[in-house]
């Protein structure tokens, strides 16, 4: 009888063991595939010089592969980060002449501030951003760029798309813009933005951002100068407070078109444009009217 309870009693223990393996096993897989999987979490027992000449030689390769990673994450983060962009133009001299007392009394106020305003030839919304690495897949943008003209005529229905502008918002302080009035417009402004993403996206282009699309008018940003943001972190909002429910105007859709952010700029200080469509229902004398200004 004892002989039994003593082979069962191993068993048991034998169980046991083989249980504990099993479960340093599996969390062994899973802290592979953790953040923290190479970090040095240290402790307070006593590493032998062996296990620590091991372990030295363990972090420089891992120092070296994290140094590796880093680049190439670096690398890959460079070729998808945007370098094309789908901009509607601002054409309309009430909003533009709005926009230019808003910036004059910024400047007056802080000087240094002048660096991150956006000219008044640049002004748009960005309704899709996009990365194109090459001229082949330029020719392949515009032509889903083209082709998305009938879907946006047709989610139109001939009728004229009026985006009201009033107030001032901004992006982590960083980014000063001028809101868009929520409503059926900005709604329908989406919807376009949704339609060209698909279309773009069928053809193979990288088109989008992981963020919810929110239409928005840049009047300044702090990027648009390295140095500027060395002195200025952020962006004091006491500064535009006498404009945070000011009516700018209205922008009628009558163009969009497929920009580089970083090709050479016209001289009208809008940015190079590999094609333009017109929409049918737009407002074509709010464009003569901006022309006028520009030229
Ligand atoms: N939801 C968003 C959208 C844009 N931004 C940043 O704002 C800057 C200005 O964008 P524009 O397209 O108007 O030139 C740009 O740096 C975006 O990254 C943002 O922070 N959040």
């Amino acid at each position: 009888m004892q002989k039994i309870q003593v082979i069962e009693k191993k068993k048991k223990k034998m169980k046991q063991k083989r249980k504990t393996h099993a479960a340093l096993k599996s969390i062994d897989s899973l802290m592979v595939d953790m953040p923290f999987a190479n970090t040095d979490i240290g402790d307070d027992s006593v590493i032998t010089s062996a296990s620590e000449k091991n372990i030295k030689k363990k972090r420089k390769r891992n120092t070296g592969r994290e140094k590796e990673d880093s680049k190439t994450m670096k690398k890959n983060k460079k070729q998808s980060q945007p370098n094309y962009f789908i901009s509607l133009p601002i054409t309309n001299p009430k909003i533009i002449g709005g926009i230019q007392a808003l910036q004059d009394i910024i400047v007056q106020k802080d000087h240094r501030l002048s660096k991150a305003m956006v000219r008044y030839g640049s002004l748009h919304i960005t309704l899709l951003v996009m990365h194109l690495s090459t001229e082949e897949e330029v020719g392949i943008a515009v032509g889903a760029f083209l082709e998305s003209k009938d879907s946006i005529e047709e989610l139109l229905q001939g009728k004229q798309l009026d985006l009201s502008f009033q107030g001032i918002d901004d992006f982590k302080n960083e980014v000063g813009f001028v809101k868009l009035a929520e409503g059926d417009c900005t709604a329908m402004l989406m919807e376009i933005s949704e339609t060209m993403k698909k279309i773009f996206q069928e053809k193979g282009i990288l088109a989008g951002e992981n963020r919810a699309f929110k239409p928005h008018l840049t009047f300044m940003k702090l990027s648009k100068s390295p140095d500027l943001r060395k002195q200025v972190k952020k962006i004091d909002p006491n500064l535009y407070k006498n404009f945070k429910s000011h009516y700018f105007g209205n922008e009628t859709l009558h163009r969009l078109d497929l920009c580089s952010m970083l090709k050479k700029k016209q001289p009208n200080g809008y940015y190079h444009c590999e094609s333009s469509i017109t929409v049918r229902g737009g407002n074509k004398s709010q464009f003569k009217d901006y022309m006028e200004i520009l030229y």
